[in-house]
């Protein structure tokens, strides 16, 4: 959590579910998942999220309860492409991913070739978008994560999971209960992110060269 070693701000305290989110290992959750109407409301604040052009250039692929045995299927055989040695155990391991999260989405990035949208910003939207399913989910009291991995880029896997030419999945997602809730976040300083242009282009300005330096930002001016 951001705010362990030190009181929030009042800015801090109104954003703390914003704030307290964690990503949660798939090991960590329990059922139930998110219900149809709360993944709806969840799926609603990912379209929520800034989009140019409203093109909506993603969507996820839901697997339920009975395809999991199919999808661990695919995620056996997908590690035994790239591993013909793999152990029982890397096995197990593969198809534990299928089947243990409670609720499982595939995030598929869906760029639209013939757009003006730049595909920089296109991603960038999707990322946004991805963001706020998380956040949706944490805000509803479900832990949730995403991991990619190696199998997000077996060809084979991505077109068995429905996946079409043109489309990326991007990750899958686990949502469900904390059965074990996750360490605590170290706080990363906002200054990490932060810069602040001196605006010193115009002929004659001194100091043209020199940009101030985030740690000289004092909190909260
Ligand atoms: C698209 C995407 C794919 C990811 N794939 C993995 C992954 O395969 N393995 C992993 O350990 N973390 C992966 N992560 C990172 C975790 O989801 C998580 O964000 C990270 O562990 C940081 O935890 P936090 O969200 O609590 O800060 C991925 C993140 C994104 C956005």
């Amino acid at each position: 959590m951001t705010t362990q070693w030190r009181h929030m701000t009042g800015a801090e305290r109104i954003l703390e579910v914003l704030l307290t989110r964690r990503s949660v290992s798939p090991r960590r959750l329990q059922s139930p998942g998110p219900n149809p109407d709360e993944l709806d409301a969840i799926l609603q604040a990912g379209l929520r999220a800034p989009d140019h052009g409203g093109l909506h250039p993603w969507r996820v692929i839901e697997f339920r309860p009975q395809n999991r045995e199919a999808l661990a299927w695919c995620f056996e055989q997908e590690k035994l492409r790239r591993d013909p040695l793999a152990s029982p155990t890397d096995l197990r391991r593969a198809r534990e991913h299928a089947t243990r999260p409670p609720l499982l989405l595939g995030f598929v990035v869906s760029p639209r070739e013939r757009s003006k949208i730049p595909a920089r910003e296109q991603w960038l939207g999707a990322g946004a978008a991805l963001g706020n399913l998380l956040a949706a989910a944490h805000q509803l009291g479900y832990g949730a994560i995403v991991l990619s991995g190696e199998r997000c880029f077996d060809e084979t896997l991505v077109r068995q999971v429905g996946v079409q030419p043109g489309e990326y999945l991007a990750g899958f997602i686990s949502m469900g209960t904390i059965r074990e809730a996750p360490p605590q976040a170290r706080e990363t300083l906002s200054q990490n992110v932060w810069s602040c242009w001196q605006g010193d282009l115009l002929p004659g300005s001194p100091d043209s060269d020199q940009s101030i330096l985030p740690s000289d930002r004092v909190r909260g001016s």
